[in-house]
């Protein structure tokens, strides 16, 4: 990691498909042990952002850092982690758990991608955060919707990531996983891991989240939850007033 550089750093990112302007200028610096919500209604660029910090998007201008370096980098040294949305996901692929989970090892592996006592440790551990060691060789496919975010989870534990992105980790999810999953990001940022996290669970946010930044293709408002869901900006930026959002 570069010295004190933030954790993450995204400066005047704007992003397009084609016609489709995703990104707008965004810019958008995340300090070391932190929690940050990023909220947006449906298209506001939530998932793109996500995409251009992992490095699988470029911006057209702009740039982005993790720890001071170039996402392909950080990516190359384990230290960016990613849940992706489920719809991403191919749950038919006949994988198990446990080698999911392992997959976060790769980077310490070398070429060979042959575990060794370290990783297998590792693996173990992160089962055993998520609450998943009981289902490691089930089929992923097999498993309800919060299993399967667990394990991805799990996935960003065993790889030893310093900057997690999730987006949606709580999006059909039952009451169980959601509250491991709350426990244990918040033992992973305690530890010192940055955490920026996609979701439509307003009323979650204030709770769970030391900042909070809100997206409507360019930054809307960036500050404390408190801040940032001021009855003004949830009716424009979702159509709700302050009661419906803490729903
Ligand atoms: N591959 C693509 N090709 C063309 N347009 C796209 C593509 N992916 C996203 N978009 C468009 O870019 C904009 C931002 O989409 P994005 O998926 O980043 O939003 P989001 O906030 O993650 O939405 P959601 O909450 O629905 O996932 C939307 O207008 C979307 O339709």
């Amino acid at each position: 990691m570069t010295g004190s550089a933030p954790a993450l750093s995204v400066r005047g990112v704007t992003v397009r498909y084609d016609d489709v302007l995703a990104l707008d200028d965004v810019t958008v610096e995340i300090g070391h042990g932190t929690v940050c919500g990023l909220l947006g209604t449906n298209g506001s660029g939530k998932s793109t952002l996500f995409k251009t910090v992992t490095g699988m998007l470029a911006p057209e201008r702009g740039s982005v850092l993790v720890h001071g370096m170039p996402p392909a980098r950080a990516r190359r040294r384990g230290l960016l982690g990613y849940v992706p949305q489920s719809e991403q996901v191919d749950w038919a692929f006949p994988v198990r758990v446990v080698d999911v989970v392992m997959m976060g090892r790769y980077g310490h592996m070398g070429p060979t991608r042959r575990p060794r006592e370290a990783d297998r440790a590792a693996v173990a551990e992160a089962l055993e955060r998520t609450d998943l060691a009981g289902l490691a060789h089930r089929q992923i496919g097999a498993l309800s919707g919060g299993q399967r975010k667990r394990a991805f989870v799990a996935r960003g534990i065993a790889q030893g990531a310093s900057l997690f992105l999730l987006d949606e980790p709580f999006a059909g999810v039952d009451k169980r996983s959601e509250a491991t999953i709350v426990e244990v990001l918040r033992a992973m940022r305690d530890a010192g891991a940055t955490l920026l996290v996609s979701t439509h669970d307003l009323a979650g946010v204030a709770g769970f989240c030391d900042e909070a930044v809100l997206l409507q293709r360019h930054v809307v408002a960036r500050g404390t939850p408190e801040d940032v869901l001021t009855p003004e900006r949830l009716l424009r930026a979702f159509g709700l007033d302050e009661r419906e959002g803490a729903r």
